[in-house]
This record gives C-alpha cells, sequence and structure tokens, in this order.
C-alpha cells in the first residue's frame, strides 16, 4: 500500500489543481480518444461533486515530433466523458490563464494549455529545484491543493508533476491510486499460488528487463512477439534475425544478447517459447509452422502458433496471478490476433488477479469484444508500468509519499 494521502483527505470546495496524463495519439491531427480520458475523467467528475474549483494540466507530444500540439481538442474529448462542459485556455500560466482561473465556480472545469509548451516544465530536475521554477511559483498562490492523477507520468521529473506537490498540500488521484496498487502488486505483494507473466511486444528490451529483474517473483514466463523470436535465437533457432526491411530484431539482439542468455541460463524451467510461429504465405493466409521445422528465416513471423496459445493457456488457467506486458503477435491484423486473444481469453475465464499493461496491447480487449470487467486491471501505463514490474521507483509516487510523511 502506497501511504499517500488521497482524494479521501480533500476537503471540499477547494482551489484544485491536478495533473492528469491525457497524452493520446494523434492522427492527421487529430487527437484520438482513449482510455486515459475515460479513467482521468471519474477523477474529474468526484471532484466536480465535491463542488471544488477544478484546474486541469496535462501534456501532449514532445517539442520537436508532430504530435506536440494543443490541449484544444483534449478539453471536448474531457468534456464528453465527464458529462460537464471542460473549459480550455490556450495560455499555462500567463495573465490570459490567471483570468480563466479567477473566473472559475465552484464544480467548474478549466484545461491549461499543453504544459510541455511551458520553458520550465521539461528538463529533469530534482523536486526541490522544480519547485522553485517561475512556472509553478506564479500558478500554485492560486490554489488550495495539488492533486496527481498522471501515474503514466509518474516516472518523469517535470515541474507540474514534481515541483508542485512541494509548495501545496498533495494529494493522488483515483487513477493514481489504482494503478500503482494494481501495476506494483508483483514486486510487493505475496500471491498464494503460481505467478505468471506473459511477455511480447516490439519493445523487447523493456520485456527482457522485466524478466531479467523480476524472475524471483514470477513462476512462469509465458514469451511470444520480437522477444519471443529472441529468445529461440538465443537456443539456437533460425529466427531473431531481420529479414528485408524489418528492423525489429537484430539491433535488440546486440542490446540484449548477455541478458537473454543469461535468464535462459538461470531460469531455464522458468521460461516457456513458442513451438510454433504463424506467418502470411503466397495467397496471404494465415499459415503455421513449427519451430523444429525451419532451418531459416525467410518470411517475418507475425503470431505465435496454435500449438503455442494451448500449451500457455494451461498455465494461465493453474496461475493465482497473471501479468502482462506486449501482445504474442500483431493483432493489429486479424489473421494474427490468435496469440493475444488466445491468452487473453483464457485469463477472462480464470478468477486470478490479472493485470494487463502497454498502451498497444490493452487495445486488444475492445478490438475483440473482450470484456474489460473480466481483468482485474488494464494499465494505461507504459514507461512507468514497466518500472513498477521492475521495482523501480517512481519519482511522483515518491514526492507524494514524502509530502504525507512532513505533513
Ligand atoms: N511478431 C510480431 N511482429 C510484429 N509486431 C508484433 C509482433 N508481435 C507483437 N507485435 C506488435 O507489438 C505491439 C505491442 O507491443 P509494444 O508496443 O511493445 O507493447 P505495448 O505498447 O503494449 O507495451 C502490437 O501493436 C503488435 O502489433
Ligand atoms: O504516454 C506516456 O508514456 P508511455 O508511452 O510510456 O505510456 C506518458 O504520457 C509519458 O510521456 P513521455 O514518455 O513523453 O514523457
Amino acid at each position: 500500500m502506497a501511504s499517500f494521502n488521497t482524494l479521501d483527505d480533500l476537503d471540499a470546495e477547494q482551489r484544485v489543481l491536478v495533473r492528469l496524463d491525457l497524452n493520446s495519439p494523434v492522427e492527421d491531427g487529430e487527437v484520438q480518444d482513449n482510455r486515459r480520458f475515460e479513467r482521468h475523467a471519474s477523477t474529474v467528475s468526484e471532484l466536480v461533486d465535491h463542488n471544488h474549483r477544478v484546474v486541469l494540466m496535462a501534456h501532449q507530444g514532445r517539442p520537436g515530433d508532430d504530435d506536440f500540439v494543443s490541449l484544444e481538442q483534449h478539453a471536448d474529448i474531457l468534456a464528453g466523458h465527464v458529462g460537464t462542459d471542460v473549459q480550455f485556455v490556450a495560455d499555462t500560466y500567463g495573465d490570459e490563464a490567471m483570468a480563466a482561473i479567477d473566473a472559475l465556480e465552484p464544480g467548474e472545469i478549466l484545461l491549461l494549455e499543453n504544459v510541455r509548451m511551458v520553458d520550465d516544465e521539461l528538463p529533469e530536475e530534482s523536486p526541490v529545484e522544480k519547485s522553485e521554477t517561475e512556472f509553478v511559483q506564479t500558478l500554485a498562490p492560486k490554489f488550495d491543493a495539488y492533486v496527481n492523477d498522471a501515474y503514466s507520468a509518474a516516472h518523469r521529473r517535470h515541474a507540474s508533476l514534481v515541483g508542485f506537490p512541494l509548495v501545496l498540500p498533495a494529494y493522488a488521484g483515483r487513477v493514481m491510486e489504482t494503478e500503482y496498487e494494481a501495476n506494483s502488486s508483483i514486486a510487493t505483494r505475496e500471491f498464494d499460488g503460481q505467478v505468471t507473466m506473459v511477455v511480447g511486444g516490439t519493445k523487447a528490451t523493456d520485456v527482457i528487463g522485466v524478466m531479467d529483474a523480476i524472475g524471483e517473483k514470477v513462476d512462469q514466463f509465458l514469451v511470444g512477439g520480437i522477444a519471443g523470436e529472441l529468445f529461440l535465437r538465443a537456443e539456437g533457432y533460425p529466427v531473431g534475425t531481420d529479414v528485408g526491411d524489418m528492423d525489429l530484431f537484430d539491433e535488440q539482439w546486440e542490446n540484449n544478447q548477455d541478458v537473454i542468455e543469461d535468464v535462459l541460463d538461470r531460469r531455464a524451467d522458468q521460461v516457456r517459447l513458442p513451438v510454433d510461429l504463424a506467418y502470411e504465405n503466397d495467397d496471404g493466409d494465415r499459415a503455421e509452422v513449427s519451430v523444429e521445422r525451419i532451418d531459416e528465416k525467410e518470411t517475418g513471423y507475425l503470431d505465435v502458433g496454435t500449438e503455442t496459445v494451448e500449451g500457455y493457456a494451461p498455465t494461465v488457467h493453474e496461475s493465482e496471478a497473471v501479468f502482462v506486458k506486449g501482445a504474442l503477435g500483431m493483432f493489429e491484423d486479424e489473421r494474427f490476433a490468435d496469440g493475444t486473444v488466445g491468452v487473453l481469453e483464457a485469463i477472462a475465464e480464470t478468477d486470478c488477479f490479472s493485470v494487463v499493461g502497454g498502451g498497444d496491447t490493452s487495445r486488444a480487449i475492445e478490438m475483440y469484444g473482450l470484456d474489460e470487467d473480466d481483468f482485474s486491471h488494464v494499465s494505461i501505463a507504459g514507461g512507468a508500468y514497466i518500472r513498477a514490474l521492475t521495482g523501480e521507483p517512481l519519482p511522483v509516487v515518491e514526492v507524494l509519499e514524502q509530502q504525507a510523511k512532513e505533513n
């Protein structure tokens, strides 16, 4: 259990400054609705119900990137989820923002402009240095309290995340609370039975790091995606290499070969690898091949095969807890969704404690008609989830805990 203050500790009718993480995919300039809006909307609604004046801060993209855009569209999308108007001001702590904050009535919501447009926001510095910036020093006096709900950005030491809690009474929002409890549980909870981790996706470096860090806590790793092929390569199979213009394997192999070999060496009986793989045949259909029958990699393998799923599912059924990081195949293409969906269905069928993380992987749940309620927790965090799994501290959580202890 984290020992930070939560909304349960916050008195009603305050002027509250809230940090959300509404960072979203942007396609052709259009911000895409996603789980982050829906989740944060419940925190915002709760604050509105308690008659607070609610001022929201968030970021979008990184300076220089195409998705580094204004939060104007975010205000409309969030309003749709909250069911109440969300005002927007194209300013963060200048005169325009200050006037909009002053004009706010109890129960009203105002979203400030993208905090990454403020020079003081981004350089990673200590919370004390961040709290001394002009941004924090100018904005904070307008408020009685600060709420941080941005769990998925909790690994960053930015002004809006770690500066304000040093100068205002600080509370964790509901998303922060829920994400923290669920995602940290692999490190902090003792489960009675078997703990299983499903790892896949394209960012093999991340999941291999998790396997290395958390091997003591996990009984079985069910591996697929790019990591699956890299582990097969380490076992001597002629896969896990780039073919054509693919660049998913060779660089990650060079960066992780030692760790993979070490994990296999120390944890051979914990690591389960695909026994068959799926690819697109000349007719454009899904075809499968046993890994034993591959002589040379000539095509991209886009999913684990049927026999692999049939082998993984019983392990899931026997588990007390299952954590997922990364998809077992390229599930966005229906032909290559069997591995990911098969394992998610197996998890949904059981009443084990389950966490599904990773922005891309969790999209498979709605894409294939699975019910989010059949999982204990579907995380909206990527990098922060990885850190929670490996037990690495999150600066935002540390600051919230520190403030709770001192005040
Ligand atoms: N064999 C594969 N070849 C290509 N892409 C794959 C393969 N297996 C999984 N993927 C892709 O991995 C993506 C998810 O991986 P990743 O971005 O690392 O995870 P997340 O964002 O969920 O943490 C999915 O979009 C899926 O298409
Ligand atoms: O989307 C985010 O992280 P994620 O891609 O790890 O889920 C957060 O908003 C953090 O964004 P950043 O990685 O640009 O600091």
